[in-house]
């Protein structure tokens, strides 16, 4: 059972100016005997947003309630500023974290106004509160707003609202748990990077849980891609992006293109041409995985397709099963001849090969990765 109660002078670190504003380290949760965190370690810089990327049920959340204390870990430690908030045997209580929180299910209080919701994070704070809320609706661009009630704003006003009372009591870290999902996406763009403009503005360190990739790459200096309770692989966007440290991480990110060989002499032969695959054993299986909008396509000269090159190596052939516009680019599927495999294609503006056409496809080497087979 824990202590709660005050921090103790002695885990409050002296270099506390330089600490992360949050830090968890090793976090563990076990439900029913089964692990939904394992061992994860994060931290999050002042004015620095870290995002907790994963699939549906890989234990961001439970991740997110232990920071704000309403859940508590097994194992593992939570640090704030320095200070020990959590280390399994003595604990800060929720209210005492100064940890806002913001999730999708914003419930703001119907009964009171506007201004009252944003006061209600400050109740004991008297006759500062009213500045504190009028400044913080200024803020959120809702100043005209204070006596309005919940029902008569529309969503994205609810939703800054719920941000100006999240932020009134000046938390030094703001978790999010899918606080975006519930708005429609043309408001989504802007409510988001207003949002963070203003956390930044303030310092606040914040740990965003999000299981959409673009929404990570939109708003994260660093991402934590989180797997069946363990992170996989931490980083900035750019680099969690381009250097997937496996073919999941990549295929999180975008759908993906897979040809499967084995290692020669540090070549892999495919329909594609050779491959080199430096550090694979050889007889090792490997994966070559390649985006659809970094796979190259040409037509179709007499059943010739273009000459091989050292960038590209050699084309294939595929005939065309569907082709889509998606918006901004179209999405054209294959069946590739002489292999058994089918490859998806983006390309921008509109191109929409009617079924049944020949295409060459080629494959630049710079923009595959290549991982061992799954065992
Ligand atoms: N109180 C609980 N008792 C038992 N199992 C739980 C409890 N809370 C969470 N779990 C389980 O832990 C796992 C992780 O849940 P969690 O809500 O943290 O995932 P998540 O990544 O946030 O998912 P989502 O994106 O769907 O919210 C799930 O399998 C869930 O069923």
């Amino acid at each position: 059972m824990m202590q709660q109660g005050a921090i103790e002078s002695e885990t409050v670190r002296s270099e506390a100016d330089e600490a992360p504003r949050l830090e968890v380290r090793h976090l563990c949760r076990r439900f029913d005997g089964r692990t939904v965190v394992d061992d994860v370690s994060l931290s999050v810089m002042p004015g620095q947003v870290t995002c907790l990327l994963g699939p549906s049920g890989c234990g961001k959340s439970t991740t997110l309630r232990m920071i704000a204390g309403v859940e508590q870990q097994d194992s593992g430690e939570i640090w704030a500023d320095g200070q020990m908030l959590c280390d399994g045997r003595r604990t800060v209580p929720p209210e005492q974290r100064r940890i806002g929180l913001m999730f999708q299910d914003f419930a703001l209080f119907p009964h009171l106004s506007v201004a009252e919701n944003v006061a209600f994070g400050l109740r004991g704070a008297g006759g500062a509160a009213g500045g504190r809320v009028d400044e913080l609706l200024c803020k959120v661009g809702l100043p005209g707003k204070r006596d309005a009630f919940p029902h008569e704003l529309s969503g994205g006003e609810q939703q800054r609202v719920a941000l100006a009372r999240a932020l009134a009591p000046s938390p030094r870290i703001m978790l999010m748990d899918e606080p975006f999902s519930g708005l429609d996406n043309r408001l989504r763009d802007g409510i988001r990077d207003e949002t963070l403009a203003l956390l930044k503005a303030e310092n606040t360190g914040v740990l965003l849980v999000t299981h959409e990739p673009e929404e990570a790459m939109r708003m994260a200096d660093e991402v934590a891609l989180m797997r069946a309770g363990r992170i996989v692989q931490k980083g900035a966007p750019y680099n969690i992006y381009n250097a997937p440290i496996d073919k999941d991480a990549l295929a999180f990110f975008s759908d993906i293109n897979l040809i499967e060989a084995k290692v020669h002499g540090a070549l892999a032969q495919t329909p594609f041409g050779e491959f080199l695959c430096p550090g694979h054993a050889d007889g090792e299986r490997v994966e070559i995985v390649i985006r659809p909008q970094h796979v190259a396509l040409d037509f179709d000269r007499d059943g010739r397709g273009p000459e091989p090159t050292m960038q590209h190596g050699c084309a294939a052939r595929g005939i065309v099963k569907r082709a889509r516009f998606l918006g901004t680019e179209s999405l054209v599927e294959f069946a590739m001849e002489g292999f058994d495999a089918e490859f998806k294609v983006l390309v921008g503006g509109v191109f929409l090969p009617p079924p049944g056409q020949p295409l060459w496809l080629t494959i630049p080497r710079n923009r595959c990765h290549i991982f061992s087979a799954a065992a």
